[in-house]
């Protein structure tokens, strides 16, 4: 007998979900020794459904999702609710479930990990986050028997394909957003992209995955999207050899007792390997103590490639079917929380715009000094009324470096502060 698929959804994502299992069918039963076919698609608008048979399409969402000649519900609507309601539903009525859900998981992953336990159906996601990319499924299954330290890397497709354009092409924000709506990479409200929300939502999803922890939500994120990087920023990058990146990252503390997960544009020198990371690309770096450095590459966003990810869950699903057995997850949890961003180890590129006036260098080493950050390298561009210094600090708690800033910012030898930027190094 057939196994049969119920979409929640046909935008973006669904409708290549339709189309890959309606062109593969053949291939993916003879691969799993059942064939699959879809059961039904909600949509909100039928009249609005494009390139799908409309005897399979409902607005009545709840129904389908509890059908009983469906096996599995592939939500692919986004956002809380009501993809919560319909997956808890479906959950509800013996359904494994599949989502790309990213924003709904780190809500609230803990109430639906907790729902496909009791009720012993498969919950997965691998779509959620970096896309195509399989990253998930590795971190849950094949570093189950190593530990990891750190995950860092690039996970939102849109913001990528904004800061390349920008920097390789001089292109503005403005254009390079509508180009990446219009290419399927951005969520339905693309602020969650651009304010850095989607990212901070893969972090949490990646941390509690890393470090077995439940508590990690994208609330616990600290988040800093790209609307506020400048052209100024990008320029100042190239000036030190480096480029501008949105980066994800989720770190265990030297402790052990927390975790530190954010989100930020960083500056990384041409010679990092997420630096060549273009387009709409995702890459993420896995650093385990035994497996030592992994990295993940691939299409991190846009339909065809986040539908692939869905239905290699859906198979997932379907072997774990033919078995009589469902994988259940986040029964162990280490209790992990985050720590603070202040707390947080990083390093900081500060340009300024200063008066070219005798002893402008040693006040604003004082300032540094004033918050015991230690600088690394200083650079001064342009003479008299057009002086700029270009500083580095060493690694030092995030939140003296933020107050060296604000004491710079105030000081009557500094104009301007032109440009302030964390930066990564491969090394770090
Ligand atoms: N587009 C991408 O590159 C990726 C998207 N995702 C995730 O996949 C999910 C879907 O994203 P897209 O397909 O891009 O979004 P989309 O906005 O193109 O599609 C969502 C569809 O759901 C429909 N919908 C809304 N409420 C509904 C309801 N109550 N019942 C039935 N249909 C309803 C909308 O009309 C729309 O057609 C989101 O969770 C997103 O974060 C994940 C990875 C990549
Ligand atoms: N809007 C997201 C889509 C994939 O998760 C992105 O741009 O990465
Ligand atoms: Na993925």
């Amino acid at each position: 007998m057939a196994m049969k698929v119920a979409l929640l959804g046909c935008g973006v994502v669904g409708s290549q979900v339709v189309r890959l299992i309606e062109e593969q069918s053949e291939e993916l039963a003879a691969r799993i020794g059942t064939p699959i076919e879809v059961g039904g698609i909600a949509v909100r608008r039928i009249d609005r459904a494009r390139g799908v048979s409309p005897e399979l399409l409902t607005t009545d969402a709840v129904a389908l999702a509890t059908r009983p000649d469906i096996d599995v519900v592939v939500e692919v609507i986004g956002g809380i609710e009501p993809a919560r309601s319909l997956i808890l539903a479906a959950i509800g009525a013996g359904k494994s479930v599949v989502t790309a859900n990213k924003a709904l998981l780190a809500e609230d992953g803990q109430t639906l990990h907790a729902a496909a336990r009791e009720a012993g159906v498969d919950l997965y996601y691998e779509a959620s986050v970096a896309g195509a990319i399989p990253l998930l499924r590795p971190l849950r299954d094949s570093l189950a028997g190593d530990r990891v330290n750190r995950v860092l890397g690039i996970v939102n497709g849109t913001t990528n394909y904004i800061l390349d354009r920008m920097d390789s092409l001089g292109a503005g924000f403005t254009e390079s957003l509508e180009e990446a709506q219009a290419l399927g990479y951005a969520e339905a409200d693309p602020t969650a992209d651009v304010e850095g929300f989607d990212a901070a939502a893969k972090a949490a999803i990646l941390a509690r995955l890393a470090f077995h922890t439940q508590r990690v939500t994208a609330a616990d994120v600290h988040r800093e999207g790209i609307t506020g990087v400048t052209a100024a920023d990008i320029a100042s990058a190239r000036a030190m050899g480096c480029v501008v990146k949105l980066l994800a990252i989720c770190q265990r503390s030297e402790d052990d007792k927390s975790v530190g997960v954010r989100v930020h544009p960083v500056m990384l020198p041409v010679d990092h390997p997420l630096a060549g990371v273009k387009e709409a690309y995702n890459a993420v770096f896995v650093e385990a103590e035994s497996a030592g450095r992994l990295m993940f590459y691939g299409a991190g966003a846009g339909g065809t490639p986040t539908a692939s990810a869905v239905l290699g869950d859906v198979v997932a699903v379907a072997r774990n079917r033919r078995a009589g057995t469902s994988v259940a997850e986040g029964g162990h949890d280490t209790g992990l929380g985050v720590h603070d961003m202040g707390d947080t180890i990083t390093s900081y590129h500060v340009a300024l715009d200063v008066a070219d006036r005798p002893g402008v260098l040693s006040k604003v080493a004082e300032i540094f000094a004033r918050h015991q950050v230690s600088i690394k390298n200083v650079r001064q561009e342009g003479r008299g009324d057009d002086a700029q210094l270009v500083l580095v600090s060493h690694p030092a708690p995030d939140a003296a470096l933020s107050r060296t800033v604000e004491d710079l910012r105030v000081h009557d030898m500094v104009r301007e502060v032109a440009s302030v930027m964390r930066v990564e190094t491969f090394a770090d």
